[in-house]
């Protein structure tokens, strides 16, 4: 038996980059009795701390409790928290350790964890960039940014061409999506997918009408075109559009992920590990997607952890549309923290070989990143935008 000895986190960042949400990192740091460490990572913007504080928690109810025992440890610390299911801050916490208990059951069964869950059903895993598009403001700085992405090979793109248009957009707010959209196809060609994100701020008459505007684009898929929590609306827009819907990175239970698709209002589903429960419950979710005969996008916005595991999910899942991918565009300080060696070549992301989750970190990096003070918020941007991009 291998028992949880201690279970640390660590607020970590540097400089914003690519996108506020993007430039911390909750490292968390799962010990045995007998010397194995795993390691797991999650961030929820503006809830570092409260997530911090939840870790700590799940440690003094986890202690000595068996790391293989994943069904058993979420069941206890759901015994703990009647809140955990309606929880974003607890469930972000369990999932990082739920990913650091894989990573130890692969390392010590010496395998990597895809071969744990169900072998391989693909040798690489498809991406679509993200992340690209800092400070792009007009069409052509998104036309010109997106050549490059094609240059590196990626077969697919996804960008959010709204500006700073919140629940309403503006006719001129439209018009500019438009031209920026139509920059961007007209950039890539017609090979390339383009994925058009709305981060969930429309109501559903706005998102209908940037639907009927940027279908002639042809999306791969619209992904939260409406509020999230506007089901009422979501059923609207699909009457009203033939556009597929991506979402669910905002679904922290596997019960919200099932509701959506029996109302058969996605498509696409984009679970993050990080927010659902780690790797012990998104097989759930994957399985229950599978049934109704909905494709896998999982959402992957954070670092090289939360990459690399989920990279081992794609590679199993019999049910993967493609895999969002932040991987160039990551901070230099998340690559040089934790070393992976799972780059992306020719739009394809490489299976991590190693036991475990397959990604080594650079514990004397630790202290040096440590946050001092309160997380970074800049009030003129919101935390969720592409950096330099809520502009009209
Ligand atoms: O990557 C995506 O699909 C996003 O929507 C990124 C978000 O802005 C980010 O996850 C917000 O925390
Ligand atoms: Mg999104």
């Amino acid at each position: 038996m291998s028992k949880i000895s201690e279970i640390e986190a660590y607020i970590l960042g540097r400089e914003i980059t690519s996108a506020q949400w993007a430039s911390l990192m909750v490292l968390v740091k799962v010990t045995t009795s007998d010397g194995k460490v795993g390691w797991g990572e999650t961030v929820s913007a503006l809830r570092a701390e409260a997530v911090i504080n939840f870790v700590k928690k799940i440690n003094k109810v986890l202690k000595g409790s068996d790391v293989f025992n994943v069904e058993k440890n979420r069941l206890e610390w759901y015994k703990h928290d009647f809140n955990l299911t309606i929880s974003l801050e607890s469930t972000t916490a369990l999932s990082a350790v739920d990913i650091a208990s894989w990573d130890i059951i692969g390392k010590e069964l010496g395998a990597p964890l895809y071969k744990l869950l169900g072998g391989k059903t693909r040798d690489k895993i498809l991406v679509y960039a993200n992340g690209w598009y800092q400070n792009c403001v007009t069409p052509e700085d998104f036309a010109e940014k997106a050549k490059e992405v094609i240059k590196k090979g990626y077969k697919a793109l996804k960008f959010d061409p709204f500006g700073s248009n919140f629940t309403y957009i503006t006719k001129r707010g439209l018009d500019l999506a438009e031209k920026r959209v139509r920059a961007v196809r007209e950039a890539v060609g017609d090979d390339v997918d383009i994925l058009i994100e709305h981060h969930g701020r429309f109501n559903v008459d706005s998102a209908i009408a940037i639907a009927k505007r940027l279908e002639k684009y042809n999306p791969l898929f619209m992904e939260e075109p409406v509020h999230p929590e506007d089901i009422e609306g979501l059923k609207k827009y699909r009457l009203n559009t033939g556009l597929k819907i991506a979402l669910g990175e905002r679904i922290i239970n596997k019960n919200q992920a099932l509701y959506f698709m029996k109302e058969g209002l996605v498509d696409y589903l984009q679970i993050d590990l990080y927010r659902i429960g780690g790797v012990t419950e998104s097989k759930k979710v994957v399985s229950i997607a599978e049934a109704f005969d909905v494709l896998m996008a999982f959402h992957n916005a954070q670092g090289p952890i939360l990459n690399a595991v989920t990279l081992h999910m794609d590679a199993y899942i019999p049910n993967f549309l493609i895999q969002e991918s932040f991987y160039d565009w990551f901070p230099q300080w998340k690559k040089d923290l934790i070393y992976d060696g799972t780059p992306i070549e020719n739009g394809y992301a490489i299976i991590p070989e190693k036991p475990g989750i397959g990604i080594d970190v650079n514990e004397k990096m630790i202290d040096e990143l440590k946050v001092k003070g309160e997380e970074y918020f800049n009030p003129e941007e919101p935390v969720w935008v592409v950096k330099g991009t809520w502009k009209d």
